[in-house]
């Protein structure tokens, strides 16, 4: 792995494979990553998020599936993000201390979702206990105000955040309000952060206000796809990119995303198929095939 390199174009936001039980799959992680390399095209993984449904799962599990990533991505990834937010403090800091022992190339931290930080000073002072946890391992602040209810504008979450935590690295972006992103971008500290945006359908149009790259779950099957819609933007090939950027209008990633968040056990193929009577068999498998939809 290579962590010092600049963190940008694709992550995959990784699902987390279970068995027809209900337990965690360590054992088809190598073939996981290996599949997102060669097939996908993509380097970069984020590990216990939404996606992965890291709020879900205990201290353990999420401990047990971050060693594994790391351990699989080895020399095959660029970046392994960790998601280490939780409700309970103690809990994340607990995992942010984990992330940086493993030798995360990042960690991220969502708001706190229940008893939520009513203004900025309220979240910053969550995030900075738990950045300083690893305080050498790259901080990203996970913005989803949809999922945890905090709609604190990012723009002001920025003002004055590295002296607050020196690690802070960037957000990752998963809302649909583009012109906070555009606020944060345009502040004189952009270039040292780096915006990854979360709302894979509209990339292109935060591509164009200067997001650096990407997060999200259907990078896992739309990746390499994905990719040529950068490479058209950066030619730049505006009437291609938007080509690339319409396959996802055309597939109910709402729907997708509702099955991914409400069965933990078919988390994998709920992406992977749009046929849920095939989800025990084919989390069975591991069959890392996109819907024949995509092809
Ligand atoms: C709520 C949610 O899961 N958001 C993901 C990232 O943050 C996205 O990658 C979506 O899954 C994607 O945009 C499909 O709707
Ligand atoms: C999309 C994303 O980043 C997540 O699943 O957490």
């Amino acid at each position: 792995m290579t962590p010092r390199k600049k963190l940008e174009g694709l992550v995959a936001a990784t699902v987390t494979p279970m068995t027809p039980d209900g337990r965690i799959n360590l054992s088809v992680i190598h073939q996981y990553v290996d599949y997102l390399v060669s097939e996908q095209n993509v380097k970069n993984i984020f590990v216990n998020g939404t996606t992965g449904e890291g709020l879900s799962l205990s201290i353990q599990e999420r401990k047990q599936l971050a060693e594994e990533w790391m351990c699989q991505g080895k020399d095959k990834l660029d970046h392994v993000i960790i998601h280490v937010g939780a409700l309970s403090l103690l809990e994340s800091q607990e995992l942010a201390r984990h992330a940086a022992a493993i030798g995360a190339s990042g960690i991220a931290v969502i708001a706190p979702s229940f008893f939520k930080p009513t203004n900025k000073d309220e979240l910053l002072g969550f995030l900075q206990k738990v950045a300083s946890e690893a305080p050498t391992v790259p901080f990203y602040y996970y913005h989803i105000p949809a999922m945890t209810g905090v709609k604190i504008r990012v723009e002001e979450l920025l003002d004055g955040i590295r002296e607050q935590i020196p690690t802070f690295q960037g957000v990752k972006f998963s809302d649909t309000d583009l012109l906070d992103l555009a606020q944060c971008i345009n502040k004189k500290e952009r270039e040292q952060f780096v915006f990854l945006y979360g709302v894979d359908e509209q990339l292109l149009s935060a591509l164009a206000i200067g997001a650096n790259g990407a997060v999200g779950s259907t990078y896992n099957y739309l990746g390499r796809k994905t990719n040529l819609m950068l490479q058209a933007f950066a030619k730049p090939d505006l009437a291609l990119a938007r080509k690339y950027q319409v396959q996802y209008f055309c597939y109910p990633h709402r729907e997708q995303t509702f099955f991914l968040l409400y069965l933990p056990w078919g988390v994998l193929c709920v992406v992977l198929s749009p046929v849920p009577s095939d989800i025990p068999v084919k989390v069975n498998c591991f069959q890392l095939q996109p819907p024949a939809f995509y092809s």
